[in-house]
């Protein structure tokens, strides 16, 4: 296993549009790669197009190879699916105007195809690769195991902390934290001293358009401003800033997202659209945060219950679910419905 490090130096080549390999498959993000790259990608015969499950059922690709694929599929590449009809195949952004794709020919993916498909989300990239092509002089290589390594038993270490008096309380400590293979720099703001008994947590995933703009489509941002004063009501707990911008696919997939929402599509079908799950956030990064902190045990404030379960599996006993409802209004209605109803959240 090369590590950490290898995960970081693929994520930068993808964004770049440079080649990476993936258990010997070489291969090049759709959204990055330009006409130069995929010549050079495509000697001396044309490579393939794997997308994600998701994305391969919104596309009728499903019944081609199994009912429903859970996995990604790789399509058999002709000569009329240039880059551009690679891009339309990819981003669903002008699905409604252009529907019918295809006829597509379903090939078997090569066996690191989901760990391949994991790392265009950890780039923020649409999940989509031109695969099998030649790998550059300068292509990463990676197996499989290091990018599965990198999401579900990330390696944390404090970076720095400080005082940080806030509104809500004067008496805080920002930590940072730095993820190996991961470049997001998560944040915990430590709230007041232990004072023997689990402190009440809030993870909250960021959200640049809640958190910082005042958007008024989630609740993001009464969420944050509530979750502080509980704690500092409180006396003691922690709130782990997550850099988990669109549960997980980034900032500009949410955007995407957002553009289907406007389209009609509610937030779940957006992400599923764009080839995501409807959650693509992983707990176990907080876990580690928490265990850094010296704190094993603690009460979750939280509607959602994949938050408990994701800590839980992680090692942290969560003693306590607490409830925390803030910012409801006319623009995020709809949007809190569907998370209650399809995504399983308590309120
Ligand atoms: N993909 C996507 N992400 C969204 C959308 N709206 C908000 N988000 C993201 O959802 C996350 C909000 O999650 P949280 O408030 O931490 O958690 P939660 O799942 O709502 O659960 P609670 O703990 O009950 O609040 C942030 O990362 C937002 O950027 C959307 O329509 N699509
Ligand atoms: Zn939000």
């Amino acid at each position: 296993m090369t590590g950490g490090r290898d995960v970081a130096r693929a994520i930068d080549a993808l964004r770049r549009g440079w080649t990476v390999t993936v258990d010997g498959t070489a291969y090049l993000g759709v959204e990055t790669a330009d006409d130069a790259a995929l010549a050079v990608f495509d000697a001396p015969g044309r490579a393939d197009l794997l997308i994600s499950g998701p994305r391969a059922v919104t596309l009728k690709l499903a019944n081609q190879r199994e009912a429903v694929p859970t996995g990604p599929v790789l399509i058999e590449r002709t000569s009329w699916i240039d880059l551009a009809e690679a891009v339309a195949i990819a981003d669903p952004a002008r699905d409604l105007s252009n529907p019918l794709k295809g006829p597509f020919r379903a090939g078997a993916a090569p066996s690191g195809a989901e760990a391949a498909i994991q790392l265009t989300r950890l780039a923020g990239l649409l999940p989509a690769l031109f695969a099998g092509g030649t790998p550059g002089a300068d292509a990463v290589h990676l197996l499989s195991g290091d990018i599965f390594f990198t999401v579900d038993q990330p390696s944390v270490s404090v970076a720095s902390r400080a005082r940080l008096p806030i509104e809500q309380a004067e008496k805080a400590e920002i930590v940072a934290f730095r993820t190996l293979g991961d470049p997001a720099e998560h944040v915990a703001l430590v709230i007041g001293q232990p004072t023997g008994v689990p402190p009440l947590v809030r993870l909250h995933s960021e959200c640049l358009t809640g958190d910082v703009l005042g958007s008024l489509k989630c609740d993001c941002g009464p969420q944050l401003d509530g979750a502080l004063e509980a704690i500092a009501e409180a006396g003691w707990g922690i709130l782990l800033y997550l850099r988990q911008e669109g549960r997980g696919i980034g900032l500009i997939n949410k955007l995407r997202a957002y553009a289907l929402q406007d389209q009609g599509f509610d937030t779940v079908d957006a992400n599923l659209r764009l080839g995501f799950g409807d959650d693509e956030r992983r707990f176990a990064v907080a876990a580690r945060m928490l265990e850094a902190l010296g704190q094993p045990e603690v009460r979750l404030l939280t509607n959602n219950p994949r938050k408990v379960a994701g800590l839980e599996a992680a090692g942290i006993h969560v003693r306590e679910r607490v409830p925390l409802q803030r910012g409801l209004n006319p623009h995020n209605r709809a949007y809190l419905d569907t998370k209650r109803t399809r995504s399983g959240h308590a309120l």
